[in-house]
């Protein structure tokens, strides 16, 4: 089986609390993008995991879509052991939930492959002990994020009337080190209620609060939500805790190159 994980971006996103565990309580809208990996998972005599592509730092048992084989086995001890092949495209520590995406969609290909019977609900359960951004990719269209970001809403939302420009300046950003580095602030407004307003309205109310501490580590990437304000963007952030960037356009006013030294990506 081929599956094709992709990538999230954050619509805002506000740390609220730190909890006892030691996690953040947050309130985002997860969207889905279509930069992505490919997944191939086979059946086999021995269990085998190969990356190709963007290499990914870390030991290979220590990927999510090893880890989230071994978490299906812990349960039904009879999987098969498997081949799982990923092509790694989508940039890595960039707030594009590239990891989560292939863990998703590990568990969502052994599901599907060895009939294993598991609802979307017991999916997200799965999703959500590999990693706070994993229970998304499981329903994988627009959400509202509450909780660590495993408590999901669908919403209405599309914008495919607009296109977008993901910026990565491949700078690794540790998740863990980022929100260390956010002031928890609970006082805010709704985010839902700032995201059924036009588009063009976002840029004065919706805000990622990991763009500050980002700033300061990195205050060079101030220039990249700068010049696609100055191209045209309607709206442009941080996604995630960084450190890459996205603007929306109108897609007739859709910059076809950006004066940026790191690499962009249209997606029209
Ligand atoms: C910030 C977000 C926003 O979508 O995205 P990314 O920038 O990673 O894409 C996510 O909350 C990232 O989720 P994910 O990358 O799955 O994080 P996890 O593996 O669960 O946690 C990594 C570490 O981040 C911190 N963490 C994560 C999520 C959360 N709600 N509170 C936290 O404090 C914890 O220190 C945790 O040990
Ligand atoms: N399949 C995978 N692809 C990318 N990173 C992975 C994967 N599995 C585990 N990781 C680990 O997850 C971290 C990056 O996660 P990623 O989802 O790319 O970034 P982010 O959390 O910023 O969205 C890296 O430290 C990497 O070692």
């Amino acid at each position: 089986m081929v599956l094709f994980p992709n990538c999230k971006i954050n619509l805002g996103l506000y740390v609220l609390y730190k909890r006892a565990d030691g996690y953040h309580d947050l309130s985002t809208v997860f969207y889905p993008l279509p930069v992505k990996d490919v997944l191939e998972i086979i059946r086999s005599d021995t269990n085998q995991f190969t990356a190709y592509g963007i290499p990914i730092p870390g030991d290979p048992t220590a990927n999510l879509c090893e880890k989230a084989y071994q978490l299906l086995r812990k349960d039904f001890p009879t999987l098969p052991p498997v081949h799982i092949h990923l092509y790694k495209n989508i940039p890595i520590g960039a707030g594009l939930g590239g990891g989560s995406a292939d863990g998703a969609f590990t568990l969502l290909g052994l599901n599907s492959t060895f009939q294993l019977g598991l609802s979307p609900d017991q999916l997200i359960d799965y999703a959500a002990q590999l990693g706070s951004d994993c229970p998304f990719f499981i329903l994988n269209k627009p959400c509202l994020g509450g909780g660590r970001g495993e408590q999901l809403q669908p919403i209405t939302l599309d914008l495919s009337a607009y296109s977008f420009v993901l910026v990565n300046p491949g700078i690794h950003i540790s998740t863990a080190q980022a929100f260390s580095l956010c002031t928890p602030d609970d006082a805010i407004l709704p985010i839902e209620d700032i995201i059924s307003q036009p588009v063009h309205t976002w840029k004065e109310q919706l805000h990622n609060d990991f763009e500050f501490p980002v700033f300061q580590l990195h205050p060079e990437l101030r220039e990249i939500k700068t010049t696609l304000y100055a191209h045209g963007a309607l709206y442009a952030s941080l996604t995630g805790s960084g450190s890459s960037f996205y603007g929306i356009f109108e897609k007739h006013n859709t910059p076809t190159t950006l004066p940026l030294s790191w690499n962009y990506r249209i997606l029209p």
